[in-house]
């Protein structure tokens, strides 16, 4: 067995590659969170649109940042490379176990992590139709990483996956059968890899095990979803068919009337692909009140802004509604996790979405909430019957570690042994 134990993880956008290296000999720093050290991470923005910026940030050195042109994912991904070099810690080292990729559609054919070929690529390339904000991008990154080092085992980590298990009341739409399946729609559910690492972190946070917690996710970014997790698998979840589909978003509208999609093309008229972009694009938070970043929201509704203010209240209803559905669904609930950018940092967020839920058993510690911090708590007060967290995500650690199991597996498979990753001697 090779004695290589580093991961780098690429998660590739459309117009950026966000990126970590993760040694998974080194768990002390976060050994509850089941191994692995991060020893640079960063983030590569404005790919292909005139000047770029690289921000790169090394555990050992300061962090660096670099404004110059990226015309396309294979000059960002040498950017990061040359960055990477310059630490000690250069793709071409004996060292680098593999690459793992943030891969977003995994539609019914990849549920697990999966070791690219010639054909996952094919494949994933007929998924473009269900992701087609993500998967292009994410294609690129394998294709450009797998040009860098094409002797690495390099895996794809779907967002899809942890949700491929949901019970198939809650994945398929009440559609006629033959069409759904002609045409594999079915809800899938995005952001997995998050509501899984954050699921399993929250049971850990109680001290208990993961089977033994039911946990409401709520994974609020850019993007947002939230999930049912019950002891452990995930029971249903905010996103469908693509991660249009729930919460509403930074952009995207989450839930609507279907008959929205004909009545602006009939009546509107507007084409498919204009109403695609409104939905995806210009609407959520942006389309509302002119502004996507929560933060801002907050600073408009401190002077009295009253688009931001309405818009901050149909969020939060719509937070609220899954709440209370989920809750419904399991029955019982242990915890509710928040995590993502607005999960993790807005207290506003979450005082308003758990307000008044006293008699669920749901009672929030103003002063807990209010503390700002990078690791897991608790929020509710003692007397809660739910406890509530906030319990950030790490995405790329989580795919680190799928990534590496898959790669040991692999080799054990080869050398005629078996071999359990970290992670899997402490899940
Ligand atoms: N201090 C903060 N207060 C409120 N919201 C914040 C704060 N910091 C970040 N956010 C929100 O988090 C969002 C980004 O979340 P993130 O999980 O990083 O998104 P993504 O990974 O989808 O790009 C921002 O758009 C902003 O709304
Ligand atoms: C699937 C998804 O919505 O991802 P993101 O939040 O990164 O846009
Ligand atoms: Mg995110």
């Amino acid at each position: 067995m090779s004695d290589a134990t580093r991961v780098l993880v690429l998660n590739s956008g459309s117009s950026s590659v966000k990126y970590q290296l993760i040694d998974m000999a080194w768990g002390s720093p976060r050994p509850e969170a089941g191994g692995g050290a991060r020893l640079a991470s960063g983030i590569v923005e404005r790919i292909g649109e005139g000047q770029g910026r690289i921000k790169h940030e090394p555990a050992r050195h300061a962090p660096r940042e670099r404004y110059e042109s990226f015309p396309d994912h294979a000059g960002a991904l040498a950017a990061v490379a040359d960055e990477l070099a310059a630490d000690g810690l250069g793709l071409d080292s004996p060292r680098l176990a593999a690459i793992g990729h943030r891969t977003v559609h995994g539609g019914t054919r990849f549920t697990e992590p999966t070791l690219i070929t010639d054909e996952v690529v094919e494949e994933l390339r007929e998924l473009i139709p269900l992701a087609p904000l993500h998967n292009p991008a994410n294609i690129t990154g394998i294709e450009v990483a797998r040009k860098l080092r094409p002797d690495l085992p390099q895996v794809a980590v779907f967002d899809t996956a942890f949700h491929a298990g949901m019970p198939e009341y809650a994945a398929r739409y009440a559609i006629d059968r033959a069409v759904a399946d002609a045409h594999q729609v079915r809800r899938y559910g995005f952001h997995g890899t998050s509501h899984q690492y954050v699921s399993r972190r929250t049971a850990q946070l109680l001290g208990k095990d993961p089977e033994a917690v039911n946990v409401i996710v709520l994974h609020l970014g850019n993007g947002a979803s939230a999930s049912a997790v019950a002891g452990g698998r995930c029971v249903d979840t905010s996103m469908g068919l693509t991660p249009l589909e729930g919460l509403v978003m930074g952009t995207r509208s989450g839930d609507l009337d279907p008959a929205v999609v004909f009545h602006l093309h009939r009546v509107g008229g507007m084409s498919i692909d204009e109403i695609d972009t409104l939905l995806n694009r210009r609407s959520g938070l942006l389309g509302l009140c002119g502004d996507n970043d929560m933060r801002e929201i907050g600073r408009r509704m401190a002077e009295g802004d009253d688009a931001a203010r309405l818009a901050f209240d149909i969020y939060i209803h719509r937070l609220r509604k899954y709440i209370g559905g989920y809750y419904a669904v399991m029955g019982r609930v242990d915890a509710i996790a928040f995590t993502a950018g607005v999960g993790e940092n807005s207290a506003a967020v979450r005082e308003a979405a758990l307000a008044g839920m006293e008699p669920l058993g749901i009672e929030l510690d103003s002063v807990r909430n209010a503390v700002r911090g990078s690791s897991p708590r608790l929020i509710s007060s003692d007397a809660s019957r739910v406890q509530v967290a906030v319990v950030p995500t790490d995405e790329e650690l989580e795919i680190a570690q799928q990534t590496f199991s898959v790669v040991r597996r692999s080799e054990g498979v080869m050398h005629g042994k078996t071999w359990n990753a970290p992670n899997e001697l402490e899940r």
